[in-house]
């Protein structure tokens, strides 16, 4: 054959190479745009309504009708004026106008068009979970203002209501877990996995009124009470979550007042290790007792004060935690927390949120400190008086300045001798955000209520489809394939002549 017509041959299969990848490269790009097309900006909102204050979180996912389970991240938060619901007995309608500011924020967040399908819920917390203890009524009217407020604004309202301990723990351990894609991960081919195991990680949660701990332990869970079991993404997950009530860091700092109380004898002053030389408290018996958590004594003046003089003493203020913090009692042993829960030993890694962060961030012990840095800064800030505390932190809110020695001290208490890590302290992390989203509760709560982690595997959910990709990449080696054909009969017919 004329060499010529050789070139022109290969010529032309090559053309038809390059052609058919051009064309597959196209297609691909369309069909990823035809797919990404009926996909828009969604949004959800949660009000986390604490003991000591509310905040919204607005999130936002790519998603559609059909298929809600895009990535959510947060948009954006905003911190309610003021204190906690539960902090509205005497005007429960204040209560539900204190969300105004930040339901305002959410709506011109929010694309007008996209409001009355953007789901609201609002949870609440141990702060509720008290008041709902002492007085059931005044609880619900709390709940009825906070609904009709949210129910004012154009989003779609799906109610208000108290969760319980184990699902703000469950919640808080589902919302690390989906953020740190230790459930499923999504890849770059636009698949989801499942990760290899072993990177679940546990939650710790100190609120003001509570605290919760959330974990999947090595072996079953021995208490059924204590076991929350999921089916996320085709895969079961037996997470342990105990909710300690009154263990939260204000009112374990109120439990010890009330124990320096009872053990002053009659004395109007008070010497507390806790608080710094210099710092001097009064408080009502009314203020001091006027907790479910605490045992009122039999009779008592409500208007009578006694005074908290601080005395910095660290080792005191330590040793004073065991009075308020139940290591002795428990039915279980040796699986046991504190204060006689159930509790297998720890496993895994470990981040430590809210209060935890709270008070660790403030010392600069995060994300992690060795344990000998921990205690030794926690000794420094307890021994400081009051004049040098405040004198270098001015921008601090005193009624959070006053409480980092108490607090630290009450958080080492409950994590190396209720929870048990004193081996492995190392595995905790003091975190307050992932993929620049709060750690907490909400997030999970929010995908568990709008179905956005399924229980069983789905589909992919992004990108073009596994078939598609499949049907262009046979395509192009079809392609490749016939051309190398076509320069292998050529040849060889040369050979032959
Ligand atoms: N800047 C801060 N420094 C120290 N503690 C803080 C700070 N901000 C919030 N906290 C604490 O975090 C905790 C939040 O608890 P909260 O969510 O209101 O209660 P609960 O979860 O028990 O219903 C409270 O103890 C509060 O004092
Ligand atoms: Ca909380």
């Amino acid at each position: 054959m004329a060499i010529q017509m050789k070139a022109l041959l290969l010529g032309a299969a090559m053309a038809a190479v390059a052609c058919t990848t051009i064309i597959a490269l196209v297609l691909s790009l369309a069909n990823h745009q035809t797919l990404d097309q009926p996909y828009s900006t969604q949004y959800g909102i949660v009000f986390d309504a604490g003991s000591t204050h509310t905040a919204l979180f607005l999130y936002q996912w790519l998603g559609n009708k059909e298929n809600n389970t895009g990535i959510v991240s947060q948009k954006q938060s905003c911190d309610v004026d003021g204190d906690g619901i539960s902090s509205y007995v005497q005007n429960p309608p204040a209560a539900g106008e204190s969300l105004k500011k930040c339901l305002d924020v959410a709506k011109a967040a929010v694309p007008e068009g996209q409001q009355k399908t953007t789901p609201v819920y609002l949870g609440a917390t141990a702060g509720m979970r008290l008041l709902s203890l002492q007085n059931k009524s005044l609880a619900d009217s709390i709940l009825v203002e906070v609904t009709k407020t949210i129910q004012n604004y154009p989003f779609d309202f799906r109610g208000a209501r108290i969760l319980s301990g184990m699902e703000e723990g469950a919640y808080g351990w589902i919302t690390i877990n989906y953020l740190l894609e230790s459930l499923i991960k999504h890849t770059f081919e636009g698949q989801w996995i499942h990760p290899k195991a072993g990177k679940i990680i546990g939650a710790l949660d100190l609120g003001g009124s509570s605290t919760q701990i959330s974990f999947t332990p090595k072996d079953p869970v021995k208490n059924p009470a204590s076991a929350f079991n999921l089916q996320l993404y085709g895969y079961k997950y037996e997470v342990y979550t105990q909710s300690y009530l009154c263990y939260g860091k204000d009112q374990a700092l109120k439990k010890l007042q009330v124990y320096l109380h009872k053990t002053a004898g009659s004395s109007s002053v008070i010497s507390h290790p806790c608080y710094h030389v210099g710092y001097n408290i009064n408080v009502t018996l009314d203020e001091l007792y006027n907790s479910p958590c605490v045992d009122k004594p039999n009779n008592f003046n409500p208007t009578a004060t006694v005074l908290f003089s601080g005395t910095g003493n660290s080792s005191l203020c330590l040793s004073l935690m065991e009075n308020i913090v139940n290591l002795t009692d428990c039915e279980f042993s040796p699986d046991c927390g504190f204060s006689g829960a159930y509790q297998p030993p720890v496993n895994g890694e470990f981040f430590a949120f809210s209060a935890y962060f709270y008070t660790f961030d403030f010392l600069g012990l995060v994300p992690k400190a060795p344990l000998t840095r921990v205690l030794s800064t926690i000794d420094t800030q307890c021994n400081k008086t009051w004049t040098t505390l405040t004198a270098e932190n001015p921008t601090i809110k005193a009624k959070y300045l006053k409480d980092y020695c108490a607090s630290a001290h009450y958080i080492m208490t409950i994590l190396l001798k209720g929870y048990k890590f004193n081996n492995t302290w190392d595995q905790i992390s003091f975190e307050k955000q992932v993929a620049d989203t709060d750690v907490g509760w909400t997030l999970g709560y929010m995908l568990n209520l709008t179905n956005m982690i399924p229980s069983e595997r789905t589909r992919a959910v992004t990108g073009v489809l596994h078939s598609q990709w499949a049907a262009q990449i046979f395509f192009i080696v079809f392609a490749l394939f016939l051309s190398l054909l076509i320069i292998v009969i050529l040849f060889v017919r040369d050979l032959s002549h």
